[in-house]
């Protein structure tokens, strides 16, 4: 059994409580406040620089170059793809890049990032992948059960983002992250897997958070007293 088919049936169940996420509901049906999606946008520009981070991680830790080779392909398709369709989004909303990189990570944000980059950096390159695994599995897993729906992708206001993480381009790219972990995973001893497993069980807890973060429009969760926000957007 590869390493994807094992770990399916324990993420999957937790993937589908995405689907019955209001904000998730709000892409699907094109209800979505667009002051969530903002939130949503600006929270995940600056996720994605970090996330970035992880590709150039594993193209360093590669053990060889055709390894190498993807992590850049994808470090490339993260950086300028992703990134350039969230710039193009910015630019309908009438939000400036410079704002978006100055806003400071959310509470959600920051612990997602951080912990992915700190599974990456303390381990080999099939933990970097095993962190990476579920953030481009997870969309592709949304983008295709909303897509299903007549005409969901020429919806006015977020057919595009369905579009996006549905697309043959999305699932080519979805496809060789799960082959790369696979071939890394294979006849690695149990003990490494069940490791591998609690990262890409943890990435999907937080994109659950990342979700709900987003809905609620949540930087920091701080005592009423306290009331610094550098929040500037
Ligand atoms: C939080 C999050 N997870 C996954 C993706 C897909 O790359 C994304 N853009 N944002």
């Amino acid at each position: 059994m590869t390493f994807s088919e094992r770990i399916w049936p324990k993420v999957e169940p937790l993937w589908a409580t995405y689907l019955d996420h209001p904000f998730v509901k709000g892409l699907g049906d094109d209800s979505l406040d667009p002051k969530k999606f903002q939130h949503w946008l600006i929270q995940d520009y600056n996720y994605l620089i970090e996330y970035a981070r992880l590709f150039a991680i594993g193209a360093a830790k590669a053990p060889n170059l055709k390894i190498m080779q993807t992590f850049t392909d994808l470090l490339y398709g993260v950086l300028f793809d992703e990134m350039d369709g969230h710039r193009e989004y910015a630019k309908e909303y009438g939000l400036s890049l410079e704002n978006i990189e100055n806003t400071e990570n959310a509470e959600v944000t920051t612990a997602y990032t951080s912990y992915m980059l700190n599974v990456s950096q303390a381990g080999n390159v099939e933990n970097v992948m095993a962190a990476i695994l579920t953030c481009v599995w997870s969309y592709y897993y949304i983008g295709h059960e909303l897509a299903k729906k007549e005409d969901a992708t020429s919806q006015p206001h977020y057919g595009s983002w369905i579009e996006t993480y549905s697309n043959d381009d999305y699932k080519e790219l979805v496809d060789q992250s799960i082959t790369l972990m696979d071939e890394l995973a294979a006849g690695k001893p149990e003990r490494e897997l069940e490791q591998l497993e609690d990262i890409v069980i943890t990435t999907s807890r937080y994109e659950y958070l990342f979700w709900d973060m987003a809905w609620n429009q949540e930087n920091w969760r701080t005592p009423d007293s306290f009331s610094h926000s550098s929040t500037s957007y």
